[in-house]
């Protein structure tokens, strides 16, 4: 029997572990104060900042937005994160990616002061990670971290295989799975669109993970017997219903689940995680800028 993770109930467990931390901080008069930036009108983006400000307001994290017209210039931009910068309630800053194309998002992730950096992606951070001293871990990569812990999932001696090689996730997830540490000690192939003949690479793999964001391209033929699959995929597709879309991951589930062990779906796998470790490294942020001791989940 395939068991399917419920990234649900694992987020679940990692935001009530963070409400005790909230508490302490709160004994401490401190407030969390997460910042979220939108230049987009992208519908997922949108979705995506309210979950984000739900699952603040649910763990008593204040929750600051600010929002910019897509057209609006990239010095704009800047300035707001100059300012959530220098503002002293503000522990977080998270600017929705992806931007327009008209701005350098390299610069953007440059100009977030790396300690109120909750997405892990500002170059110090990056650094850090590499250098096996990580700051913040990239939420989704540490979400899968732990969904891999919560399903008895052994990573060590392991030969994993990533599809997709992003800044968000293929990278950090490499990383991470490489350190001398638990949820790492891993060999890992990262394969991307110029890799020949994919199929071959991940039939060999005792974990596969599929980022690259092209619905279903893995599927049950690429899997081998017994491995492990997390999907991160979220796409919507055109469908003629109502809402007018379905969410497909980059994982054919229903071939997939033929081979895997274990399995990630979407929705409910991958994306609650990086919400409840958005939150993490909120908390972890407050701990460190406030000099206050947390016991993190
Ligand atoms: N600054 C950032 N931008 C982006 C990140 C990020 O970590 N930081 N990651 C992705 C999108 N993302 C968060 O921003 C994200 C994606 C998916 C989910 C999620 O919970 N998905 C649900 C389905 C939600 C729906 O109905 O559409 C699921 O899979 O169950 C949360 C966050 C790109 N940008």
């Amino acid at each position: 029997m395939t068991h399917v993770i419920d990234g649900n109930a694992v987020a679940d467990r990692i935001t009530d572990g963070l409400e005790a931390c909230v508490e302490t901080l709160e004994a401490e008069q401190v407030t969390p104060g997460l910042a979220t930036v939108l230049m987009s009108d992208d519908p997922a983006s949108e979705t995506y900042i309210s979950m984000k400000q739900q699952g603040c307001a649910d763990l008593g994290i204040e929750s600051i937005h600010r929002e910019l017209d897509p057209s609006a210039s990239a010095d704009d931009l800047f300035e707001i994160v100059a300012a959530l910068n220098d503002d002293p309630d503000v522990h977080g800053i998270l600017v929705q990616m992806p931007v327009p194309d008209h701005v350098d998002s390299t610069r953007v992730l440059r100009t977030i002061d790396p300690l109120k950096d909750v997405d892990g992606f500002h170059p110090e951070n990056v650094g850090r990670l590499v250098a096996g001293d990580p700051r913040y871990k990239p939420c989704t990569p540490h979400g899968i971290q732990k969904l891999l812990e919560a399903a008895d999932v052994d990573t060590e001696g392991t030969d994993a295989v990533i599809v997709g090689r992003s800044d968000i996730v293929g990278k950090p997830m490499a990383n991470l799975l490489i350190q001398k540490a638990p949820g790492g000690n891993a060999t890992v192939t990262v394969c991307h669109s110029r890799t020949e003949d994919l199929a071959a690479k991940t039939r060999e793999a005792d974990i596969v993970i599929a980022a690259a964001g092209v619905p279903e391209l893995v599927d049950g033929s690429m899997i081998g017997d017994g491995a492990v699959v997390i999907d991160v995929g979220v796409n919507r597709v055109e469908v003629d219903t109502e809402k007018g879309y379905e969410l497909v991951g980059d994982v054919e589930f229903e071939s997939a689940m033929e081979n895997a062990r274990t399995i990630t779906p979407v929705p409910g796998g991958v994306g609650p995680m990086t919400i409840a470790m958005l939150l993490y490294n909120t908390v972890k942020a407050t701990a460190i800028q406030e000099d206050v001791s947390v016991d993190l989940p």
